[in-house]
């Protein structure tokens, strides 16, 4: 497909939005006015500078309150499209996007509107140019597709056709499935555009919180899906008006735009085989989701000095150390199924993380079936190899660069438990220690992510790593709000938390700060009976974050909790969350250096969230501590 981008979607100059677009593999561009009025350059001179890039303007937007009006205003009207129209001729734009009148003083006739847009295409056609009318979900008498197509019919004009923009028909829960019958070259041009769900005005919506799809709640596939059985075959665009992204840096956000297309091509080829479709254009078809089955690692960047204290902290959670690498100032310690590794060599990546961050999670290894076809499907994705150097006798597992610039290690499965850290290091006694507190395996891994960095991990997480999104919370720290979203694979044996502050007091926030956001937030790690492994673990010189008494009684009071479990987890310091499929039961420990704690839990049944809810009880108790 020709895959094009609004120039509205992105921060900086209109240089910059080009160079940005260029580099991310765009072909082509939606030149937004204002982009044009405030560029120091003729139209001619901007045509070059996009050939010169290798990008098309695929289509000059918008014209506006343009049909319905009264004699004189249209022809005022028409005069200003002319004026565009030597712009578009000079810049070589085919396409002009005219959206449905918003103006108190059009009249609601669609006969006049078809009659005046029919007068619009005649003089567009004298240049050889097209016009494509699109319904704006708040236009005043136009504001769904088929309104618009009805018009666009009656004008019967062969310069004259149909812009669809999933934003406007899935914002009003119109139904897309009429798009199929449209004759496919009857639409001149789709932008595509994601969004949260949210109860607010449209025009507000539309405006600041747009999405890329795959970052939001829409069914872009679907609507996607009717387009292509329209048979349509022109540009595939985007167009996202977002408050973040136009702030956020634009190279970023290109890179997100184009992961974003090849995602939702290659989700519509899948919806597309079922009841086959003849193809009349080619979607982009990567190496399928990776398999994934849960965290076999977590490496903590150290040095010296932070690398005995971390051996400290993960003795008192119970681990033991199990190996030190053959070559490298590493060391691996083990509890359960649980590998923590921590990496203290100078000179190596790590090291780079932390002199960077400070102490703090630089890699996850996920188990994989296929490490291989992982990393082909990242790469496919737009996300970056890494490889790091390897000594004699060491496996290389491959990895990718996350968001933020951690690294994710794909373990193949086949190596089983041992398989990978008896190459890499020298085992000691495997057994459990002594102080073995009962920890099984990694239940999730929460990320302390910068506000412009949630949309981003959103799209990786799904496009990459094939992770479905959970539920968006907003949490209340007792220094603003957090917000909050589970990710985790079909199985549930893979859960990433994605936590990012809203305000820039909260301890989320001033964690980023320190540590420049991307960052592991805290582990969460499970167990089959909280109240021992609990009790081990402060045995073993563990502190956990005290819950205050009215929390007990507020439980009491909304869950029918047994009065002896109860009165356990008030001795104990255990929260306590209960869906219809189960319970879930944890605690925090205190946090060490730069922020990061530990949380322990029990999921019981098919509990499949993160007790959220309780996040408030820690984050209030951290802060009177
Ligand atoms: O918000 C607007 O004005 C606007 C303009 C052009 C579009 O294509 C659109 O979807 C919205
Ligand atoms: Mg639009």
């Amino acid at each position: 497909m020709h895959r094009s981008i609004a120039t509205v979607s992105l921060s900086g100059t209109l240089r910059q939005k080009l160079e940005a677009v260029a580099d991310a593999g765009f072909d082509g561009i939606e030149l937004f006015e204002a982009d044009f009025i405030n560029f120091k350059g003729t139209a001619a001179e901007l045509g070059r500078i996009a050939g010169d890039l290798g990008l098309s303007i695929d289509l000059y937007q918008p014209l506006r309150d343009f049909e319905g009006m009264p004699e004189a205003q249209f022809r005022r009207s028409l005069e200003r499209a002319e004026r565009k129209f030597d712009l578009m001729q000079a810049m070589g734009a085919p396409t002009m996007l005219c959206c449905s009148n918003t103006s108190p003083l059009s009249i609601n006739d669609p006969s006049l509107a078809a009659a005046q847009l029919h007068e619009l295409a005649e003089r567009a056609a004298r240049r050889n140019l097209r016009v494509g009318f699109e319904a704006l979900a708040w236009g005043r008498h136009t504001w769904l597709y088929g309104q618009a197509w009805e018009i666009v019919k009656q004008a019967n004009h062969p310069h004259l056709g149909l812009i669809l923009d999933s934003f406007h028909t899935l914002s009003l829960k119109d139904d897309p499935a009429g798009i199929a019958a449209i004759p496919g070259d009857k639409i001149f041009f789709l932008q595509m555009a994601d969004a949260p769900l949210l109860s607010m005005d449209v025009l507000q919506w539309a405006r600041h919180h747009r999405s890329f799809p795959g970052q939001g709640d829409f069914d872009v596939v679907g609507f996607f899906e009717q387009v292509l059985r329209a048979g349509y075959t022109g540009p595939l665009s985007l167009e996202i008006f977002n408050d973040i992204f136009r702030e956020t840096p634009n190279r970023r956000t290109a890179v997100d735009a184009m992961r974003s297309l090849l995602y939702l091509e290659s989700e519509t080829r899948q919806r597309l085989a079922k009841p086959a479709v003849a193809q009349q254009v080619t979607l982009f078809d990567p190496p399928p989701v990776p398999a994934l089955s849960g965290l076999s690692f977590i490496e903590f960047a150290a040095d010296e000095a932070s690398a005995a204290t971390l051996a400290t902290l993960v003795k008192q959670l119970g681990f033991r150390r199990i190996g030190r690498h053959r070559s490298k100032a590493v060391t691996l310690y083990r509890q359960g199924e649980i590998n923590l590794i921590v990496n203290a060599q100078p000179d190596s990546f790590a090291r780079e993380r932390f002199e960077a961050h400070g102490t703090s999670v630089c890699a996850l290894g996920v188990r994989c079936g296929d490490p291989l076809a992982a990393v082909g499907r990242a790469t496919a994705m737009r996300s970056q190899r890494h490889d790091s150097p390897v000594g004699p006798n060491e496996l290389r597992v491959p990895a990718i660069v996350a968001p933020g610039g951690n690294l994710i290690h794909f373990v193949p499965e086949a190596l089983g438990a041992n398989g990978l850290y008896e190459a890499d290091f020298i085992l000691e006694d495997q057994g459990a220690g002594a102080n073995d507190a009962g920890l099984q395996r990694i239940d999730h891994v929460a990320l302390g992510l910068a506000l412009d960095q949630l949309d981003t991990w959103v799209l990786f997480t799904r496009a990459v790593l094939g992770l479905e999104p959970g539920e968006s919370l907003e949490l209340a720290d007792p220094f603003g709000l957090i917000r909050s979203r589970g990710v985790a694979n079909a199985e549930r044996s893979l859960r990433l938390v994605l936590n990012v502050s809203l305000s820039q007091r909260t301890r989320t926030a001033r964690t980023l700060s320190v540590t420049g956001g991307g960052a592991v937030h805290h582990i969460a790690l499970s167990c089959s009976d909280i109240f021992e492994t609990a009790a081990k673990l402060r045995a073993n010189g563990t502190r956990f974050v005290p819950i205050s008494d009215n929390y007990y009684d507020d439980l009491a009071t909304r869950i029918d909790v047994e009065p002896a479990l109860l009165s356990r987890m008030r001795d104990a310091g255990v929260l306590f969350d209960r869906s219809p499929a189960g319970d879930y039961l944890h605690i925090y420990t205190e946090s060490f250096e730069g922020g990061l704690f530990f949380e322990v839990a029990q999921r019981v049944g098919d509990y499949d969230a993160y007790g959220a809810l309780n996040a408030p009880a820690r984050m209030a108790s951290q802060a009177q501590d």
